[in-house]
């Protein structure tokens, strides 16, 4: 138990049309003030994030009809013609600096740990992702921070006020989970995980999948977005009603079907890393969706349609030191991904340099 082979003892390349069986939790029982309710979430919580690293969140504090405007934003952008994405293109970069902006089809390409730059350029050519992403920090000046490409304001009017409101709702709901957590893990101080992500460096990318030939996504030759775990503390995913994300559950990939008015949670590396293994940064990909994910109104034909996601990576603070809290000594069932041949203590910063580094 609790080698990294727990990440990767069951098939990767097999699917469940299973959807997976995680809670959804109650954001306003989390914060019903020490009642039998609230520890009962807590509970069911911890057991999630143990078990899958995931679980969907509901009565959250981010008004559905924002999530919608943020999707009709999303749509917005990918849909201006590529001269005009172009002038905020993402630079072929790997540097944390540089991630900003539009990587069309083919720049950005994902992996797990594999550092190899050969082996990365082998996997690039032989399995393509279909995918399109806008990546954009802290919309507000900040030093921690590279500021964002954003296009002239005719371009797109409307826009950029509107990522900083995204910005806004997304890191106080961040900031009420983190405190949370705090709690659910019994920390000794129970604000630690905020306050070690105070200078505001978090990451939002806006993801299109265009409408793509099911075949060979159905065949792997090409995936929408490979598997990976994500790099920093806790993410904040909103996807549209399409499907095709999946969570590995140890096992198999099972699929998170869209469930409108939540927010997907999940653990990254380094929160896996500061609970010691108690808490999972899963893998998940996604691929095309199964009959199961399919909503009304999809029809499942030779092509898959359209498909749009929005994600809020919490990423802890450039120097923060991302080791074992104190509080959570005891080993978890989890070896974490940032547990490795690399240096013994890494700075948030560095790891996600690391990560990073391969992906463009
Ligand atoms: O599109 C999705 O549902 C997943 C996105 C994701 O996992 C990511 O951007 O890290
Ligand atoms: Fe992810």
């Amino acid at each position: 138990m609790g080698s990294q082979s727990e990440h990767h003892n069951g098939r990767l390349d097999e699917s469940s049309e299973v959807p997976v069986d995680m809670p959804v939790i109650d954001f306003e029982k989390l914060v019903a003030n020490n009642t039998r309710e609230q520890e009962l979430e807590f509970q069911i919580l911890d057991g999630s994030l143990r078990t899958y690293g995931f679980f969907y969140l509901t009565n959250h504090t981010i008004p559905q009809d924002v999530v919608d405007e943020a999707f009709q934003w999303a749509k917005r952008f990918f849909n201006l013609p590529v001269e005009t994405k172009e002038k905020v293109a993402h630079p072929s970069s790997g540097a944390i600096e540089d991630h900003r902006g539009w990587a069309q089809e083919g720049l950005g390409y994902v992996t797990q740990l594999v550092f190899d730059a050969d082996e990365v350029q082998r996997l690039r050519t032989s399995i393509p992702e279909r995918k399109e992403t806008l990546e954009m920090g802290n919309p507000r000046p900040n030093e921690n921070s590279p500021p964002n490409r954003n296009l002239p304001e005719e371009d797109l009017p409307g826009f950029v006020a509107f990522t900083e409101s995204w910005w806004d709702h997304c890191t106080r709901l961040q900031h009420s989970l983190l405190g949370i957590l705090g709690r659910v893990l019994q920390l000794r101080d129970e604000e630690l995980l905020s306050k070690l992500q105070t200078k505001d460096v978090c990451h939002v990318s806006m993801n299109f999948y265009p409408s793509t030939p099911i075949g060979p996504l159905k065949s792997r030759q090409a995936q929408r977005l490979n598997a990976h775990t994500d790099f920093g503390g806790l993410t904040l995913l909103l996807q549209d009603m399409v499907g095709g994300l999946e969570v590995h559950d140890g096992k198999l990939f099972k699929p998170v079907i869209p469930k409108r008015g939540t927010v997907v949670c999940n653990v990254g590396d380094m929160l896996e890393r500061q609970t010691n293994g108690r808490w999972k940064s899963a893998l998940h990909q996604v691929v095309a969706p199964t009959v199961t994910t399919m909503q009304k109104g999809f029809e499942q034909t030779d092509s898959v349609v359209d498909r749009y996601s929005i994600v809020y990576f919490g990423i802890p603070d450039p120097d923060a030191i991302i080791e074992t809290l104190p509080g959570c000594e005891e080993p978890g069932k989890w070896t974490p991904s940032m547990v490795g041949d690399w240096e013994k203590s890494m700075t948030s910063a560095e790891w996600l340099q690391k990560r990073l580094e391969q992906e463009y």
